[in-house]
Parts: structure tokens; sequence; C-alpha cells
């Protein structure tokens, strides 16, 4: 295998309140894959990246980026990086250009216009470089941001919740941003509470909580091998009350008592469904449909954050 873009071995955080924000992770994150970290509130994702950002000291652990030790190296491997926070850092009075350049600077660098005017261009802002950013709308105003964290030509991006509180129709937009951003080569790492995030966009997920990580997996894989599927009967007379004859199923009983719900994995044996349907016809249940359907990320993530995996 190449050398991963990104190693943590061992990280470990615990901050002087007691609290144990990370607890021993390790992870490889590939050169040019999207890897998106699902996580509850407090589940320890900001935590992470502000060590490999170099904002917050870890306890203990390692962190290299392309193979190369991160404290031996700092200054490069920081350089190496670019982070999208949570909360936008910017002048409001500045217009984008200078805000943007202004950035590369802060590492040191050479001006390099025409790397700055070709961010802009990617991020489609070159038509309001000169435009300060109170004028500009939220969603251009986010994509300032992912301009300045790329100002100084990093290869690995973070992105903290990038579509936090935006629409659904801006979301789209940063999607398709995130994308276009792969496709030229940069690594990227975003962190979500959104799995339509994690299902639409990453090659790789991890789950982590309470400081642990406690799944990486491919997403299709990860679909394929927790994926459940839930079957649907609608039935022809509405149910008061799930009978007892059906309780072994754990069927789920609509609102309107017209729809039973049955959880079953696809994978097994035995998926229980020919048993519950002649159980039903036992008990003189009649139905007028069925359908089965996959379950999705986000039906496995809760799972996993409140079952555990099986
Ligand atoms: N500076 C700090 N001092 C003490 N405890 C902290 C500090 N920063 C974070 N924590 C605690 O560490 C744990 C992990 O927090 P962190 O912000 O990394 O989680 P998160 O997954 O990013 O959460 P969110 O999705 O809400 O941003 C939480 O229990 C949090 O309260």
């Amino acid at each position: 295998m190449s050398t991963p873009a990104l190693s943590i071995r061992g990280l470990r955080k615990a901050y002087a309140s007691g609290t144990e924000a990370l607890k021993s992770v390790d992870l490889d994150i590939a050169s040019g894959e999207i890897f998106a970290l699902l996580g509850p509130n407090g589940a320890g994702k900001t935590t992470l990246i502000s060590i490999v950002c170099g904002l917050v000291r870890a306890t203990s652990g390692e962190v290299l980026v392309e193979g190369k030790h991160w404290l031996n190296d700092y200054k490069g491997a920081r350089r190496r990086i670019g982070l999208v926070p949570q909360e936008m850092n910017i002048d409001v009075f500045e217009p984008v250009w200078n805000t943007v350049a202004f950035s590369r600077e802060l590492f040191g660098l050479p001006r390099n216009d025409a790397h700055i005017e070709q961010v802009l261009r990617d991020l489609t802002l070159w038509d309001k470089r000169k435009n300060i950013l109170k004028d500009l709308s939220g969603g251009m105003k986010r994509r300032v941001m992912i301009a300045k964290a790329l100002a100084h030509e990093p290869d690995i991006l973070f992105l903290d919740e990038p579509t936090a509180g935006v629409d659904v129709e801006l979301r789209k937009e940063m999607w398709a941003m995130v994308r276009l951003l792969r496709e030229k080569g940069v690594t990227i790492i975003l962190t979500t509470h959104y799995i339509e995030e994690a299902e639409e966009m990453a090659d790789r997920v991890g789950v982590i909580n309470k400081g642990e990580l406690i799944l990486v997996e491919e997403k299709a894989e990860l679909m394929k091998k927790l994926g459940r599927k839930t079957l649907h009967l609608q039935l022809a007379e509405p149910l008061s009350d799930v009978p007892p004859a059906l309780q072994d199923w754990k069927p789920r009983l609509s609102d309107d008592g017209l729809t039973l719900t049955y959880d079953f994995d696809r994978h097994a044996e035995r998926t229980g469904i020919p048993s519950l349907l002649a159980a039903m016809r036992d008990a003189g249940i009649a139905f007028k449909d069925l359908d089965t359907k996959q379950s999705s990320l986000e039906d496995i993530f809760v799972g996993l954050i409140h079952g555990g995996v099986k």
C-alpha cells in the first residue's frame, strides 16, 4: 500500500477537566479519498481534527502526514493540511481576493496569484473577487472559507461539519464542490452529523462514539455488511395494537394502524418473513400490499451507537 496521506496512531486526549475526548484512536487515510467521520455530539470529532491541525496538543500518540512524523516537521506537515472550521473566521469587511490571498501569506509562502485565481475560479468565486464578504450570500461565504483553506495548496482538506445548518440546495452545492476538489487530487476528511452526507459522498466511513473509533469501513461494504431491510405490510383493516400472535417478530405499527413494519437481516438464513406471514394468516390479519426497502446508513448508524456492532 502506498504511504497514507495521514496516519494516526494511538491518539489520546484527556482535557484538563478530566474528559477523555479520544481513547487511543488509530486511523489511516489513503491519498485521494473522501473519508467521512460520523459521530454524535461530543464524540471527539473536533478534538481529532484540532490535534491533527496543531490547534490542540494530544496527551499521547502520533500523527504522520505523508509518512512524516508530525512533531518532527510541524510546519511542513501543517502546510500540507487545510482546515475549514465550523465557525466562520472571516473579516466581513475584506474583499474576497484579499481574504484568500492573506491566508496563503500566513503560511509564509511566496505570492502566487495564479493559484489564488484558480481556487477562486474552481469555487465559482472569481466574479466576486472584489466584493466584500458582507455582501455575499451564505453559500458564497462558505465557499470563501474553503478557498481560504486551499490558498496554501494543501493536499489534505479537513471540513468540520461543512453543511451544518444550511439548506438542502446549498448542501448539494457543497457536495458538488467537494467532489470537484477530490477530482483535483485533494484528500478530504469531513465530519458530519448528516448521515445523508456520508452516504452521498464518502468512500469510507468512520464512526466515532465517546472518543473511540468503533468502526471504519468502505461505505459500500458497510451498507452491504450491516444493511438490513425493512418489510412494509399495508393492512386491509386497521389494527389498534400489535396482536400478541405477532409479538415475536417485534413489528412496528403505524399511527393510523394500517402499516406493519418489520426489520430483517437479508443475509440471515431465516429472514422470519414466511413465518410472520403465516402467523398473520392464522390470526386472520389480511394485507393489501407489501414491499421491502434497504435500510439507510442512518438506520445502521443509530443501530451502532445504541446497540453496538453485531
Ligand atoms: N477545551 C475543552 N476542555 C474540556 N473538554 C472539552 C474541550 N473541548 C471538548 N471537550 C470535551 O471533549 C469531548 C469531545 O468533544 P468534541 O468537541 O471533540 O466532540 P465533537 O464530536 O466534535 O462534538 P460536536 O459534534 O458537538 O462538535 C466532549 O465531551 C467535550 O465536552
